[in-house]
């Protein structure tokens, strides 16, 4: 113990300066409340209607505003030292990694293949780890993918070490142009070796997409022949098991049982089968889990977690390591608003100040005694429970039960070894697999993956934050983990549909961080960062509010602005210049563009007013019992496709309901600047009477761009007749409404 350099710190908090960004925040917030008011003191003078519907959306803006400067507020980094682990540390604790795959189509199986490849090579005792696939369509092809892959890993894992290749993601690293100079002999004869071996890896597996799966494989498939998709028992193979001393750690399959009437709860499900399956195979104290597009980016990854998992005095400050989303395919200047990188950087490590990030999903280490349910303060006593408790607790497995006892009753380090002949559990794994296993159980409940909301993640990281537990960002130069970003219009729209839909039923949920602030142990500025979120949903009906009122005024010669003459005029044209300039700041900040800047404003503003109404509308009809909510899958790797190919970057259509109220809303401006446009010239000879209006109307044009030039687009650039069908009758609802508006 006297050798110092086992005292060294594993991690190091840094608090990051924010003077400037925090005066902002005071200047804007200033402006902000004076505008208000300002409007609520000059109600009488401007009547009941249009200036108080204006008051009351630009009261939700300050407050969501409010809440952002909150989770703004503290920012802090992690600095992780992972070269001191070995010093402090003969053995690591073992992880389990989970990699989820719902759909061969939407999820080709060489994407999973990739991600598991470059699992299975990070840099960690390989007999410390295990990869759990877990495949919900229930696919032979991915199956069989991953058979062929687990033969290519036998050679490309040893070629990663030994010449210490970065990206072990082989597409990711064949796809570069330039060998990486490596100064060991026989480098280049290896590295054409590997690359005709991956090529034809990559050929296999796209055959067996198409239907050609070699003859001797009928055997290894058996499994599969009477399945269906959404119809099977629990599939489970042990394809590599790791005697002490192989390169490569286990890699199991799972395609947990489906059956029709069944609810099987998508994501959240399949989570909470691969930790039971995981329990009764390896049992390892921390898991690390990835969405199947998310392939490890910097090999150290794991062993940087484990600076954040082990290095704090109370593992209390480190419930679970989050490394934010990055992408590999995200195209240049986020033209679809979806790469989230400001949203992630500065609010991220905003709260990271507070009670720690989100959890996101994918990336993210989590501990499995927290899985289970266990609180801060149980670190050390854990109470008996029966065999009866603890039965209705996890369910009916023993194995599974003996499992969790021994994970929760201990403090992580000193975790149980790598158990031997995991192949001999599989038949218990299939048993926890089995979709009645849940039933009266406390799975999606109070144990695992919590279930009621599309966005799993965030319900089931605020459950852990509720607990007490705080959660830290890991965000290492070269990043974690890359994915891959949803594209064009329709596929974007619905991914934050999907997002807007789940963040709202966690707001209604008994999970909701409102009941967690007031009964439990959320920190009430962390409830208020989770609310900022859960709020998204509810953000269309104030901004489409205020997105028609300046069409409204414009067709009926009213105003929701004082004259462009007034003095007061200039307190909103301040506040919006001043605001505008103080997220462009941000952008800059950020290492992004002013175009990056300007496509993400566009972005926000459509999918507020398109997928977020859509996703309100979702968790409406499933309160009021007429749908249930579902899971639609991004899909993943669109270099194919036609609009793709001419120009990625540009917005497309389809003939979903998604576009139709922004189709209504670009029809309603044109016409209303074009009325407005006449009678503020014509009738007055200056532009006084309604400029504030013309303003507002042109920028909404302008953030709904891609719209515009969608209606005259062609085949996916362009909006589809029935939509604009659609949009005209809408629109000319409207036009109908403020005829009454001008009559009364
Ligand atoms: O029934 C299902 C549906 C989805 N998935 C998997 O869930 C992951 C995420 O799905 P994806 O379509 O890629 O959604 P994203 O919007 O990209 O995912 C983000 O948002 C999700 C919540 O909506 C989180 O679960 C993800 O981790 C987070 O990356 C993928 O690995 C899927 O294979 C399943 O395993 N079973
Ligand atoms: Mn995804």
């Amino acid at each position: 113990m006297s050798d110092p350099s086992q005292k060294l710190p594993l991690q190091e908090k840094v608090p990051v300066k924010n003077t400037i960004h925090r005066l902002s925040d005071l200047l804007i917030s200033f402006l902000v409340l004076s505008l208000l008011c300002y409007r609520f003191s000059s109600l009488t003078t401007h009547g009941y209607g249009l200036w108080l519907l204006a008051s009351l959306c630009e009261s939700c803006f300050a407050f969501v505003w409010l809440l952002s400067v909150n989770a703004k507020w503290n920012p802090v980094i992690y600095i992780t030292h992972p070269e001191r682990l070995s010093k402090r540390f003969d053995d690591l604790p073992a992880v389990d990694m989970f990699i989820t795959t719902a759909d061969p189509v939407l999820e080709p199986p060489i994407v999973t293949v990739n991600t598991m490849l470059s699992m299975l090579a990070a840099e960690y005792p390989t007999h410390r780890l295990a990869c759990y696939v877990s495949d919900d369509g229930g696919s032979p092809i991915t199956y069989y993918a991953l058979l062929q892959a687990s033969i290519f890993a036998k050679l490309w894992v040893p070629f990663c070490k030994k010449y210490n290749v970065r990206v072990r993601a082989p597409f990711a690293y064949f796809s570069k142009e330039v060998l990486e100079p490596n100064k060991k002999s026989g480098f280049e004869t290896d590295w054409k070796n590997m690359k005709i071996e991956y090529e034809e890896l990559i050929r296999k597996i796209e055959g067996a997409a198409k239907g050609y799966v070699p003859y001797h494989m009928d055997g290894e498939l058996a499994a599969f022949s009477n399945t269906e998709k959404g119809n099977h028992p629990s599939i489970i193979k042990v394809i590599l098991e790791n005697k002490k001393g192989d390169d490569l750690p286990h890699l199991i399959y799972v395609a947990r049982e489906k059956r029709p009437k069944h609810p099987h709860h998508y994501k959240a499900g399949a989570m909470n089968v691969l930790t039971r399956v995981s329990g009764v195979m390896t049992n390892a104290p921390f898991m690390l889990n990835v969405d199947c597009d998310m392939f490890v980016n910097n090999p150290e990854v794991i062993l940087q977690g484990m600076c954040l998992l082990l290095g704090f005095s109370k593992e209390e400050m480190s419930g679970f390591v989050q490394a934010p989303q990055r992408f590999y395919d995200g195209l240049k200047d986020d033209p679809f608003g979806n790469q989230l990188v400001v949203l992630q950087q500065i609010m991220g490590l905003g709260i990271g100040g507070i009670q720690g990030p989100f959890y996101g999903g994918t990336g993210c280490f989590h501990r499995r005694k927290i899985i289970y349910g266990t609180s801060p303060e149980e670190e050390k006593i854990r109470d008996e429970r029966s065999y009866e408790e603890l039965r209705r607790i996890y369910g009916s497995s023993k194995e599974l039960i003996v499992s969790a006892e021994n994970i929760t009753s201990r403090s992580t380090p000193g975790s149980p070894g790598p158990s031997s002949d995991i192949s001999g559990r599989t038949s218990e794994a299939v048993q926890v697999a089995a979709c009645t296993y849940e039933n009266n159980t406390e799975w999606g409940n109070e144990i695992g993956w919590v279930y009621g909301s599309m966005t799993e993640d965030i319900l089931t990281g605020l459950r852990i934050h509720a607990k007490g537990w705080r959660s830290v960002y890991l965000d290492p130069v070269p990043p974690a983990f890359l994915g891959s970003a949803p594209m064009g219009g329709p596929a974007s729209l619905t991914q934050y549909k999907r997002w807007v839909t789940g963040l709202l039923e966690v707001l209604f949920s008994r999970n909701s961080p409102i009941f967690a602030t007031l009964t439990k142990k959320l920190c009430f500025r962390q409830c208020m960062a989770y609310v900022i979120i859960n709020l998204w949903g509810l953000r269309p009906i104030p901004e489409i509010c205020y997105a028609l009122l300046p069409a409204y005024c414009l067709l009926t010669n009213t105003s929701f602005w004082p004259k462009a003459s007034s003095q007061e005029f200039l307190l909103p044209v301040t506040l919006f210049t001043t605001f505008k300039i103080y997220t462009l700041g941000e952008y800059l900040h950020c290492g992004l563009s002013v175009r990056a800047w300007w496509n993400n404003q566009r972005m926000q503003r459509i999918s507020s007013q398109t997928a977020f109404l859509f996703g309100f509308l979702s968790v409406l009809l499933k309160f009021l019992g007429i749908s249930e909510t579902a899971f639609e899958v991004t899909r993943k790797d669109q270099s194919g496709s036609d609009a793709y190919t001419e120009d990625p970057g540009r917005f497309t259509f389809d003939s979903s309901p998604f576009f139709v109220p922004g189709t209504a809303l670009v029809l309603v401006h044109i016409a209303a600047l074009g009325v407005g446009t006449k009678k503020a010239v014509v009738a007055t000879g200056e532009l006084v009477w309604g400029l504030g209006e013309l303003a507002c109307s042109a920028m909404v044009l302008l953030y709904f761009w891609p719209f515009v030039r969608g209606l005259f687009g062609k085949g996916s650039f362009g909006i589809p007749w029935d939509v604009i069908w659609k949009a005209l009758l809408l629109g000319f609802m409207f036009l109908l409404f403020c005829g009454l508006g001008v009559h009364s």
